[in-house]
């Protein structure tokens, strides 16, 4: 068969896609914006555009709630004129979704000063008042956004960061070159590909079959415990990563573990959580804490966690002057791990 594929094979290609489910359409022409610097230049056209400064991303306080507003390119290329901007900026830009429909999402940093842009980066505050908008922190804002806006600007402000952080081959030393989509950026004097990198963690609810395992870093707000969680280090399975990371901070042995689901977390640099849950050896549950890793680390009954889950919301902790003991919020996978054990205590385990 010749590799090839001519326009009568594109056209069948693009035919079959049709027959496909809506989701399968979408995936594929992600794929392809990805792979055809044209076509993805094509779908600026008539994509949307979600705008960032300084990696903190423009949104608006709708009620209770923040939105992020999307832009097209014609509004981009107007506000740009405004601030005597060409643009060349755009080139910047990265490939983040699309709709169901097929239209294509970017986001874009106004802020940052990349080898590729030569203009100055735009003011904060002129364009705020510009777009009747806020560059507010994702650590602050991504609490009080629906779902889907907190995944797709997680999704970017990893992509921008990456990307303002590579620009640079780091065997050349020259200036690397981001294809159109953003997927990935080459070294053009000895072609290495760099693609963006994802930081795989793991984190485990240990239980001893009636108490679960809460630990604390003194990073985290006051009052709040949460699953055990590490980096995986090179070589290592996530099972072997598990093992480790829990005898390391809290010098217990796991004798059973099994697989929850996984999440992208932005804090503080994009990480990949693959959530666990794991028991101990029966009888062996004393602790002894690292306290270079940890502040504390603590058994809870399943009653005490599912008091607090049920208060978990800042606003219904009472007001008594001690620090009140909080779990992590619901977007956290931490949180969705923790309330799957005290709904569901005995989940099938597999050995570790
Ligand atoms: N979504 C959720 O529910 C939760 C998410 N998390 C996230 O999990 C992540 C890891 O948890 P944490 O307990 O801190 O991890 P670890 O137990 O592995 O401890 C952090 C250590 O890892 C080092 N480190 C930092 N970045 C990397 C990296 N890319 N690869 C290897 N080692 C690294 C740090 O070094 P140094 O100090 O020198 O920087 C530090 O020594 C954090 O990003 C945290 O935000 C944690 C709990 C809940
Ligand atoms: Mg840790």
């Amino acid at each position: 068969m010749s590799l090839y594929c001519g326009t009568a094979c594109r056209r069948k290609f693009l035919g079959a896609y049709r027959l496909l489910s809506t989701y399968v359409n979408k995936t594929r022409y992600l794929f392809e914006l990805k792979e055809d610097d044209d076509a993805c230049k094509k779908a600026q056209q008539t994509g949307a555009f979600y705008l960032f400064h300084n990696l903190a991303p423009l949104l608006q306080k709708s009620e209770h709630q923040y939105v992020a507003p999307q832009h097209s390119l014609l509004e981009l290329e107007r506000l740009l004129g405004k601030f005597g901007q060409d643009s060349q900026i755009l080139e910047d830009s990265v490939l983040i979704g699309c709709s169901e429909q097929q239209e294509a999402w970017f986001a874009l940093d106004l802020g940052l000063n990349s080898s590729s842009s030569i203009n100055a980066s735009l003011q904060k505050a002129e364009v705020e008042t510009a777009l009747q908008g806020s560059f507010i922190k994702l650590t602050k804002a991504l609490f009080e956004l629906n779902v889907k806006d907190a995944s797709l600007l997680s999704t970017a402000q990893a992509l921008l960061r990456w990307h303002d952080a590579h620009q640079f081959c780091s065997r050349s030393g020259q200036p690397t070159k981001k294809n159109v989509s953003g997927s990935k950026r080459v070294c053009p004097s000895n072609n290495i590909i760099y693609y963006p990198q994802v930081a795989p963690v793991v984190i485990t609810l240990v239980s001893d079959g009636t108490r679960c395992l809460l630990v604390r870093q003194s990073s985290f707000p006051k009052g709040m415990y949460s699953a055990l969680a590490g980096f995986c280090d090179i070589g290592e399975s996530l099972e072997e990563t598990v093992r480790r990371e829990i005898a390391e901070e809290v010098g217990l042995e796991v004798d059973r573990l099994h697989y929850s689901a996984s999440q992208h977390w932005p804090f503080p640099h994009s990480t990949l959580m693959i959530a666990c849950h794991a028991t101990v050896k029966p009888g062996q549950t004393e602790l002894q804490v690292n306290l270079r890793e940890l502040e504390a680390a603590a058994w809870f009954s399943r009653d005490e966690v599912a008091t607090v889950l049920r208060r978990n919301h800042p606003s219904n902790q009472q007001q008594s002057g001690a620090v009140p003991f909080r779990l992590p919020p619901k977007l956290a996978i931490a949180h969705q791990l923790i309330k799957e054990w005290v709904e569901k205590p005995t989940c099938s385990p597999l050995p570790a």
